[in-house]
């Protein structure tokens, strides 16, 4: 994988993965538009161009940051495959993790480990992911870097946004082709595309029952089961009514992904390693509850029903039987 100064300027549709999934494009307008805004407070995702929200970090190729990133033990997902699908090993039960297989190994190694790695890899071998919190440990550049982000614009949407602390920064760098399978997460993102193209796949919280996320209480809680390379519609029936919103993301593009809406992200195929850098918030306090609730608040009740059964019943193979005699017959 060549560090080529002419990255590509664009992409084409041979580099996209084929899904048999219906989408739409999802909306993208210049940061200086109002629309931008108006889009966001109604919880839809959208692209926002030009804003250079980043722009310091444009300079964050493999050498810039395997000179500057030297010394930082940086978290690395290496899979045989093109997924990561993210799994979480701490809080799982025990008789859970037992029976509970990683479909990848999470390792740490030095930036210089991971850029000699990624070119010497081979087409259908092992990929990498390096998905690093960017925190003081990082380095000193790339800390002065980051502390000349657009922090008045970002800022300012956080707080037009009404939305909780800023919880965390990931760097993100993936080898092309790797995909992060379809997941939610529970906070609000801006995701800051920095280097090559990335395509995402995103869905309303309204699909939560296309989607069959994992129980509350697996490994891979908020990932969807279904494998988008071969699904199973016998198993997962109405993932055919899936309705994708489709975005593609370049340099200087940053999307608005919304908490809890589900969303698929691959690195182009032969598009080069890409560079992200998301912006994870806590979301705005429910605050007084409006009648009738939306998809975002059945969710977060579902989980907590979920979770509250775990508790109780102890047993994670309790909680299908007592749901389905719960539901069955007396709720349809
Ligand atoms: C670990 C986070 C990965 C990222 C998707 C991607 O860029 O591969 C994502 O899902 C997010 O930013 O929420
Ligand atoms: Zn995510």
């Amino acid at each position: 994988m060549e560090e080529s100064d002419d990255e590509r300027r664009t992409w084409d549709e041979n580099q996209i993965r084929k899904y048999d999934i219906k989408m739409k494009s999802v909306p993208k307008h210049s940061f200086v538009d109002p629309i931008v805004m108006e889009i966001m407070l109604e919880g839809r995702p959208v692209i926002i161009t030009d804003s250079k929200m980043v722009e310091p970090a444009a300079k964050w190729n493999l050498k810039y940051l395997a000179r500057h990133m030297g010394n930082t033990n940086c978290n690395v997902i290496v899979s045989k495959d093109h997924n990561f699908k993210y799994y979480d090993d701490k809080c799982v039960q025990k008789a859970v993790r037992a029976k509970f297989v990683p479909p990848h190994k999470k390792v740490t190694m030095k930036i210089g480990e991971f850029v000699d790695k990624i070119k010497e890899m081979s087409p259908g071998g092992e990929r990498l992911y390096l998905q690093q919190a960017l925190t003081h440990s990082v380095g000193t550049e790339i800390v002065k870097d980051f502390l000349q982000f657009k922090w008045d614009y970002i800022k300012g949407i956080q707080k037009e946004m009404g939305w909780g602390s800023l919880t965390s920064n990931l760097l993100l760098i993936g080898m092309e082709g790797n995909v992060t399978p379809c997941h939610y997460d529970e906070q609000e993102n801006l995701f800051a595309q920095v280097k090559g193209y990335k395509r995402i796949l995103l869905f309303p919280p309204e699909q939560f029952e296309c989607l069959y996320p994992h129980p509350v209480w697996h490994p891979h809680d908020r990932q969807s089961q279904v494998d988008f390379d071969d699904p199973d519609l016998t198993k997962f029936p109405k993932f055919a009514n899936a309705m994708a919103q489709e975005a593609i993301v370049g340099p200087g593009d940053v999307l608005f992904i919304p908490n809890y809406w589900f969303h698929h992200v691959e690195s182009l195929q032969n598009g080069g390693y890409t560079v992200s850098v998301n912006f994870w918030y806590k979301s705005k306090s429910t605050g007084a509850v409006a009648y009738p609730l939306n998809a975002t608040q059945k969710m977060a009740i579902m989980r907590n029903v979920e979770k509250m059964l775990v508790d109780a019943l102890r047993d994670p193979d309790e909680v299908g039987p007592l749901l389905r005699n719960l539901t069955l017959g007396r709720y349809h």
